[in-house]
């Protein structure tokens, strides 16, 4: 483990936010280091878009701090490219000329070696997302804000997006914040997964699973279950398992029988 592991590279202490008087963030504490993947989960319209605009800097904290290392970058659920510039210009938008061969090594990265000139319009969804990760790793980022990237994808690209960043991130291992709505998405990618509730976190959870963490282990391996289900729970979302447990009363009559050890 090198010592930039280490690094603190997001800090949030005590962070309010309110709009028009409707309590959104209310008390957040959070830190993540460099090479750690911190997912977010929780219901619709909870705040996980705020935090991580009050950690891009788009929003002010009405109290508490935010402290980031400087280079944040910001992937979003629309790869919002510029259609009237090719791959390779959209890789490097804003950046000096002498930014293109890092530029096109960064598709070379995201499997998109040869695109250079392509345009906008003639990628696949999952080309066009692929662009926008490597227009965020051409800023070297030490921050990487994942504002739900997957979101607009199918199944199958999907999980080969989240093969990819998964691998991105273990290589440069940024510091990353990631929203999502898919809990199987946030067991897969994450070190640590919170759920955001009435302006706090919930839960907050580590998944020491090993990586890397395939898409078949999702389905069968019990420690992803468990992890699966509590966090469902956490949603209010009743899984099978949960369907086919006895009711308190009942498990604690059978205990009372003494069924249950
Ligand atoms: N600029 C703003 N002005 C007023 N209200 C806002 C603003 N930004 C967010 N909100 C409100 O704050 C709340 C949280 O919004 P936010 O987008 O952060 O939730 P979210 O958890 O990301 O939702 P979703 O999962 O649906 O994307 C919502 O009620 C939203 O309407």
């Amino acid at each position: 483990m090198t010592r930039d592991r280490d690094e603190v590279a997001v800090r949030v202490r005590g962070l309010h936010k309110a709009f028009g008087g409707k309590r959104v963030l209310d008390g957040i504490d959070l830190e993540v280091r460099r090479g750690e993947f911190f997912a977010l989960l929780g219901p619709s319209g909870t705040g996980k878009t705020t935090l991580l605009r009050l950690l891009a800097g788009l929003e002010r904290p009405d109290a508490g701090t935010v402290l980031t290392a400087p280079r944040v970058t910001t992937v979003y659920q629309e790869p919002r490219l510029v259609v009237a510039r090719r791959v390779l210009a959209n890789v490097t938008l804003g950046l000096p000329r002498s930014a293109r061969e890092k530029g096109g090594r960064a598709l070379a990265e995201v499997g998109l070696g040869g695109r250079e000139r392509a345009w906008p319009a003639t990628l696949s969804g999952g080309e066009a997302q692929r662009v926008a990760l490597a227009r965020a790793l051409v800023r070297d980022p030490q921050v990487l804000l994942l504002d739900e990237p997957f979101a607009a994808l199918d199944a199958l690209t999907r999980l080969q997006a989240q093969d990819l960043v998964a691998e991105l991130c273990a290589r440069h291992r940024p510091a990353v914040v990631l929203v999502t709505h898919d809990v199987d998405e946030a067991v897969r990618l994450a070190d640590r997964v919170a759920v955001l509730d009435d302006g706090v976190f919930a839960v907050d959870r580590a998944i020491d699973l090993p990586r890397p963490r395939d898409a078949t282990s999702a389905v069968t391996d019990p420690a992803v279950l468990e992890h699966r289900r509590e966090l469902l729970t956490r949603l209010g979302v009743s899984t099978p398992s949960d369907r086919t447990t006895p009711p308190p009363e009942k498990a604690d009559l059978a205990s009372d029988r003494g069924v249950i050890a």
